[in-house]
């Protein structure tokens, strides 16, 4: 990666200079058209802001008490890496797929965040923590008796977006976006680019360019 010297570089440079609907129009640009997760799937608070790399994890519903309860969870949760982004999928979401106990594992082991098509639980236990977690929302009934982690670090799909291990994550106010592995360093290239074209747009039109010309000029809206 040439735009910064390893991932924490990367990571922090996205974060202070990007946002996803700048990398969704790049990926758009490039052929790439289902990379970001539904809407329903959204920070806990507004200011979250992620980015890391996939450590994908497939959950399956079961249906009352487990010989193995949790499946492979603990295991999922102990093997993460600095800069994993915990991105959970699988099932019919009857229960939450994460909460407080589980974010202390994971920032314990410097994953930078979670993202889960699914929900959450003990909200205020989790937002102490300051650690970003995207979900569908809240919901307070236990997973032990509902589900349970079957696979993790392998590939995943959510909602016709394919997910692999390792693929960067980014996610802010507006979604969640992925970024294949491959792609990455075009995409944040480009990213950053746009970005500062569109800085500049913005200022044109508070100083009265038109949005025509402005887009004839620029090509950027
Ligand atoms: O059991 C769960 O679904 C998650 C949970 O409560 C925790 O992490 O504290
Ligand atoms: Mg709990």
């Amino acid at each position: 990666m040439s735009i910064a010297q390893n991932d924490l570089e990367l990571f922090e440079l996205m974060k202070r200079e990007l946002y996803t609907p700048v990398i969704g129009d790049i990926l758009d640009d490039l052929g790439r058209y289902h990379q970001i997760l539904a809407p329903a799937v959204q920070p806990m608070k507004e200011h979250m802001v992620l980015a890391g790399r996939a450590m994908p994890v497939v959950m399956i519903d079961v249906y009352g008490k487990q010989e193995k309860p949790f499946g492979l969870l603990t295991e999922a949760l102990d093997q993460l890496q600095p800069g994993d982004v915990y991105v959970a999928s699988g099932g019919d979401m009857r229960c939450a797929y994460w909460g407080e106990i589980l974010t202390a594992t994971a920032k314990a082991r410097q994953a930078a965040g979670a993202v889960i098509n699914g929900y959450h639980r003990d909200t205020p236990k989790v937002l102490e923590q300051n650690w970003p977690v995207f979900s569908r929302g809240r919901f307070a009934q236990d997973s032990s008796v509902r589900t349970k982690v079957v696979n993790y670090r392998c590939p995943i799909e959510i909602n016709g977006v394919w997910i692999n291990p390792g693929d960067l994550i980014f996610a802010d106010l507006d979604g969640v976006v992925v970024i294949p592995l491959e792609l990455e360093d075009e995409v944040i290239g480009r990213s950053l680019e746009k970005a500062k074209g569109e800085k500049v747009v913005r200022k044109e039109i508070e100083a009265g360019l038109s949005s025509t010309a402005a887009f004839a000029k620029y090509g950027i809206l």
